[in-house]
């Protein structure tokens, strides 16, 4: 497994690749066309903002399995693309909001009260402060746009500065507005009552613009505006002509809508505002901390290295979003539906023209449509070449002509809950259940016959006349080969007919050790199901 790296993420994330046993390769400062001609020799890309992962470098890469953003924002990354390939993208979302929000509130200070101006006239020798004359934040109004993470932390701060804080979020909750004491406005109320106004969302095809000549005009005379988002959410050119006409009356900006090469000491780079004294400008430094740093590139490099050994990626943009507590309540589902589509196609080895999964009990509604996923995957992984994820299993199986028939029950018999698979092949339909409990998935069902067993990695799956010796026959071919058996189950319908066995194995066994098994008085089928 091989990952790219395209701009400089913090050594802890490479570190936990290499132990990984994955093959790291760091290319910083590569350009777009450098990146296409070698990408498709990698399992997985990690970026920052500054590589656009557009759909042409998308396709370039034919073995990605994971593109990694090491931060929030993905908009640099054509995600429609990733997912139409198959490939899961992910984010760490949480690593950098505090070093986003301080950079906020640093650069709030910076313009109310023309810090980094007065600094750089101190050092050209020049000390006469009557320039420098600022204003206070306290008993001012806040205006935050995009109320979410950082939104939140930047609230916080200065709320504990004394100001009113309002903010314009129609997609939160009022109940997080109570929470944080912040008063919920509209988008015009936001604009005519702030003498500060902060953006903290995404970049969405909604924000581009968000603020523009029209907005300008409705703004408090005097009012001074941060962008620690995105660039492109404030258009550029009329915050220009606002600064001029005295509208606004001092901007920092963390992000341009065309940002500069960050690697190059020194570029032919023009943006009018770098020629505007009230104006401060950054490098995109948001997520610039040693804290951020690590944290982002620890919880990427996790996420490949879960991704690249056919894990779950806990950030995946192009997977519904769990939370920490839910994911952790999913996953023993996600585990078991998968297994169940792999234990159907190695004990089978036959295509299944219909899967009709059936949820029944306490299984929540929201996690179905990944527990099919799943088990679609589990099954495909067998049968198809490309690579099968969350993301692309349902549509792989359609391509297959696999008709895939989902329904929920409350009926659920003794068990909680109960995922209940039924593959029809052209020979016959078979059945699997299973179920979790104290967070541990179950095998009840193995095609027709009543068990109870863990999937495990090894399993060797046999069928058998229902008659003295068995058990005793095939534990010591097992044991010729040197692989243990850690646990057995057994189960008959009835006395003397046919019956199975499903053991868990130390090891995988070797093609001959599965012929001499076959080869034993009273075995009708023997298989090796590996998870
Ligand atoms: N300068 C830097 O280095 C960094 C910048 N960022 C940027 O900050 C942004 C926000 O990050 P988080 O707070 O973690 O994201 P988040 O997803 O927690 O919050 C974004 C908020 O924006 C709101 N929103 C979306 N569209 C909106 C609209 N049209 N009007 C008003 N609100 C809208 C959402 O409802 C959400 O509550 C990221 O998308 C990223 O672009 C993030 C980290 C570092
Ligand atoms: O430093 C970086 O990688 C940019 C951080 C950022 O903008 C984000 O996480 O959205």
């Amino acid at each position: 497994m091989k990952v790219l790296v395209t701009e400089r993420i913090a050594k802890e994330g490479i570190e936990i690749l290499k132990d990984e046993g994955i093959e790291v390769d760091e290319k910083v400062g590569l350009s777009h066309q450098e990146i296409c001609n070698i990408i498709g020799d990698y399992d997985a890309l990690i970026v920052r903002s500054a590589t656009k992962v557009n759909e042409e470098m998308i396709k370039c890469g034919r073995n990605l399995k994971v593109i990694a953003r090491a931060g929030v924002g993905i908009d640099n990354v054509d995600v429609e693309a990733a997912t139409k390939q198959g490939i899961i993208v992910v984010n760490a979302p949480d690593g950098n909001i505090m070093a986003a929000a301080e950079l906020t509130i640093g650069l709030i200070f910076s313009i109310f009260r023309y810090i980094p101006q007065a600094y750089m006239s101190c050092k050209q020798g020049d000390f006469r402060r009557n320039k420098f004359k600022g204003v206070e934040l306290y008993e001012k109004t806040a205006g935050i746009i995009g109320f979410g993470k950082i939104g939140a932390l930047v609230a916080e701060r200065l709320k504990a500065c004394g100001m009113r804080v309002i903010a314009y979020d129609p997609y939160v909750s009022d109940e997080k507005f109570r929470k944080y004491g912040v008063e919920k406005v509209d988008f015009e109320t936001l604009l005519k009552e702030s003498d500060l106004i902060t953006i903290h969302t995404p970049k969405t095809a909604e924000t581009y613009n968000l603020i523009s000549e029209k907005e300008f005009r409705k703004m408090k005379k005097g009012v001074r505006i941060v962008n620690c988002a995105r660039g492109g959410v404030i258009n550029e050119k009329d915050l220009y002509n606002a600064i001029k006409e005295g509208i606004v009356a001092a901007a920092a900006l963390d992000v341009l809508e065309k940002e500069p090469n960050f690697e190059l000491e020194k570029q032919d780079y023009h943006n009018p505002l770098l020629e505007l004294d009230n104006v401060v400008i950054t490098p995109h430094l948001g997520a610039s901390t040693q804290e951020a740093q690590v944290n982002v590139a620890v919880s990427v490099a996790k996420e490949v290295a879960a991704v690249l050994k056919g894990g779950i990626a806990k950030n995946a943009v192009n997977l519904p979003a769990f939370e920490k507590e839910k994911l952790d309540e999913i996953l023993p589902y996600l585990e078991l539906a998968e297994a169940m589509g792999k234990i159907f196609i190695q004990a089978e080895r036959a295509f299944a023209k219909k899967i009709e999964i059936v949820y029944s009990g306490q299984i929540d509604e929201k996690m179905t449509t990944w527990l099919t996923r799943a088990l679609l995957k589990g099954y495909l992984e067998f049968s198809v070449q490309d690579t099968v994820n969350y993301v692309n299993s349902q549509v792989l199986a359609q391509e297959q002509g696999i008709e895939v028939i989902e329904s929920r029950t409350q009926e659920s018999g003794k068990f909680k809950n109960m995922i209940t698979a039924r593959f029809t092949t052209d020979e016959k339909v078979l059945e699997l259940a299973g179920t979790v409990y104290n967070n541990e998935g179950r095998i009840i069902d193995f095609f027709g016959y009543k068990v109870d067993f863990k999937p495990e990695k090894y399993m060797l799956l046999i069928q058998n006349i229902d008659k003295p010796g068995m058990i005793g026959r095939i534990g010591t071919i097992v044991g010729e080969y040197g692989i243990n058996i850690a646990t057995m189950q057994v189960s008959r319908n009835k006395k003397g007919e046919k019956a199975v066995m499903v053991c868990e194995i130390d090891g995988a066994l070797p093609d001959e050790a599965l012929e001499k098994l076959k080869a034993i008085d009273g075995i009708l089928r023997v298989t090796m199901a590996k998870l």
